[in-house]
């Protein structure tokens, strides 16, 4: 019988500059995006009386947080992307470690999304 379960989204953007080392392409050079971040959360149980999986609010501000070492920074200066390289997929992955361990207990990460542009994007998941 399949379980069911809650997901909420938010998103929120971030402008930064980086360069992508080992590219082969105009990428390698500095240069800047608006990059826009979606975080989904999964759960099984709503709070009581409000009925909540966690509060949008909590959700934003964990996300927030997530993003201030990021925005108008150049990533390649932040660590770990001083030494990892800035791509969407690390940025996603960074981005997870950061909000994971502040979730409610009864709260999971399910998937970060960066998309440099509309037209394309990275996702980390991690299989359960
Ligand atoms: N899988 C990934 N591929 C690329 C990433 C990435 O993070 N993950 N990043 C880049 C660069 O950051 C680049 O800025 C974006 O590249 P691209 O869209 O290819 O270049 P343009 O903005 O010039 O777009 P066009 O559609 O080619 O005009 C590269 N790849
Ligand atoms: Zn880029």
């Amino acid at each position: 019988m399949s379980r069911p379960f809650w997901k909420l989204t938010v998103r929120s953007e971030f402008c930064a500059a980086h360069a992508l080392r080992h590219y082969q392409g105009k990428c390698e050079h500095l240069h800047g995006h608006n990059y826009a971040v979606e975080v989904v959360v999964k759960g099984y149980t709503l709070s009581q009386n409000t009925e909540l999986l966690m509060d949008f609010g909590d959700l934003k501000a964990l996300l927030k947080q997530a993003l201030e070492p990021l925005d108008h920074a150049y990533i390649n200066d932040v660590p770990p992307f001083d030494a990892v390289n800035p791509s969407s997929e690390n940025l996603a992955r960074y981005i997870w470690n950061q909000m994971a361990p502040s979730l409610p207990e009864t709260v999971k990460m399910y998937s970060v999304t960066v998309a440099e542009k509309g037209i394309q994007s990275a996702t980390y998941m991690e299989e359960e």
